[in-house]
């Protein structure tokens, strides 16, 4: 049973879901089997996840639908993780559960597990349902919602994927209470994104309360986690397919994505970025470059970078990163086009816009001054 009654997010459109977020929904059987409509579910986690809160889900699936099989595939944790090989593991464990067209993948983890189970769920006969039960922040914020699903290539983030919406998502705040000190504040960079592109008086509520988020007060938290949604909510319901507008919600991620392809997606655990820490850096690159070509007062730019500094992310380029290297992972942007770069960029607080063909040599100076 849920504490309180969950905080929730309507998305509407084609196939319309809802985002639920409330302490104990991780337990609540009643609410999770509800948006199951078959007898086969795959719970896809990863190895820290898993061994916290797979159980738990477990017994609750059990107590509401006895008829239920349900069957467990876990990941390694880490972007790393995030490959066509773990993809084909992922189908490999769905056809072993003999999962039928009405299955459902709960993808129980951070954002690397929703990308991936999201598309295996995509793929299985042509797309079966997946509940996506985030317990990153970032996943919360971010990944579980909108129905953006892949996995990473060598040659860059993302490449191989589907849009493929999840049934529902519930957010369980009490989940974050184990999550690293450091992925709390990668997520607090993709929270961050929506006040710059989108709401201004989001960046100074989290200027105000940084110390009681940094602190996981639960309030705070459960504030920060439901207004990302509602803007993400709103974006990917006009434009669920990334055909304009939804492109805002990639600010800092042209650059982001090309430092982790760069770095090999080792964030996990070393000194490369993560990807919250890699948008962190791409935000700061790309009010640079917007500086560059005349958009965005210094002035914001400079309060962006301050605010990201009091959340303890990273805002310069990492060490050792090659400018025409990073460029070269650009061309492979999935904003991009054959014409050329496209980018991001930021006007104001709360304002961002779509700019085609960006000179490169602009975005090679600002990679340069790091
Ligand atoms: N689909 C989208 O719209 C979208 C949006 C944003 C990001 N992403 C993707 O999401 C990924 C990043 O997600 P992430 O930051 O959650 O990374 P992640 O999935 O690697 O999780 C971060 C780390 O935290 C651990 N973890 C997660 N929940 C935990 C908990 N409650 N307690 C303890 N440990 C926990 C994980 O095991 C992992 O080690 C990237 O691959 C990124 O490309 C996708
Ligand atoms: O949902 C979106 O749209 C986003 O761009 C959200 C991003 O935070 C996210 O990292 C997304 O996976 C990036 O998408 P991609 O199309 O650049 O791979
Ligand atoms: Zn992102």
């Amino acid at each position: 049973m849920t504490a309180s009654a969950p905080r929730i997010v309507h998305i509407g459109g084609a196939h319309p879901y809802t985002i639920s977020i409330g302490e104990g929904l991780l337990d609540d059987g009643s609410a999770l089997t509800a948006r199951i409509r078959g007898r086969h579910v795959l719970i896809v986690s990863d190895e820290h996840v898993a061994p916290l809160f797979a159980r738990r889900v477990e017994i609750a699936l059990h107590n509401a639908r006895p008829d239920l099989r349900v069957d467990r595939f876990v990941i390694p944790p880490g972007e790393q993780a995030k490959t066509l090989a773990r993809f084909g593991d992922a189908i490999d464990a769905l056809a072993a559960l003999g999962a039928t067209r009405d299955a459902c993948v709960l993808a129980l983890g951070g954002g690397v597990v929703g990308d991936l189970a999201g598309f295996a769920a995509a793929c299985w006969m042509r797309g079966i349902d997946c509940i996506q039960l985030p317990t990153s922040l970032l996943a919360m914020v971010d990944s579980s919602v909108g129905g953006k699903t892949a996995v990473d290539l060598p040659q860059g983030k993302n490449l191989v994927g589907a849009f493929h919406p999840p049934r529902a998502v519930f957010a369980d705040p009490s989940a974050l209470d184990t999550l690293p000190e450091r992925e709390l504040r990668a997520g607090l960079s993709e929270v961050i994104k929506y006040g710059a592109i989108v709401d201004a008086p989001f960046l100074d509520w989290l200027e105000a309360n940084a110390a009681p988020l940094l602190a996981r007060e639960r309030e705070a938290l459960v504030e920060a986690i439901a207004r990302s949604c509602l803007h993400k909510a709103t974006i990917v319901e006009h434009d669920p397919f990334e055909h304009g507008e939804r492109a805002l919600l990639n600010f800092g991620h042209t650059f982001g994505h090309a430092i982790e392809a760069e770095q090999g997606y080792s964030g996990a655990g070393n000194d490369a970025l993560n990807h919250g820490e890699a948008v962190a850096v791409g935000m700061v690159l790309a009010t640079r470059l917007s500086a560059h070509l005349g958009m965005a007062p210094a002035a914001d730019a400079e309060r962006l970078r301050a605010l990201l500094t009091l959340y303890g992310l990273p805002t310069t380029l990492p060490a050792g990163l090659d400018a025409d290297r990073l460029i070269q992972r650009m061309r492979l942007d999935k904003k991009a086009h054959a014409a050329g770069l496209r980018f991001v960029l930021w006007e104001r607080a709360g304002a961002a816009r779509i700019v085609d063909g960006v000179p490169e040599d602009a975005v090679l100076e600002t990679l340069l001054e790091g």
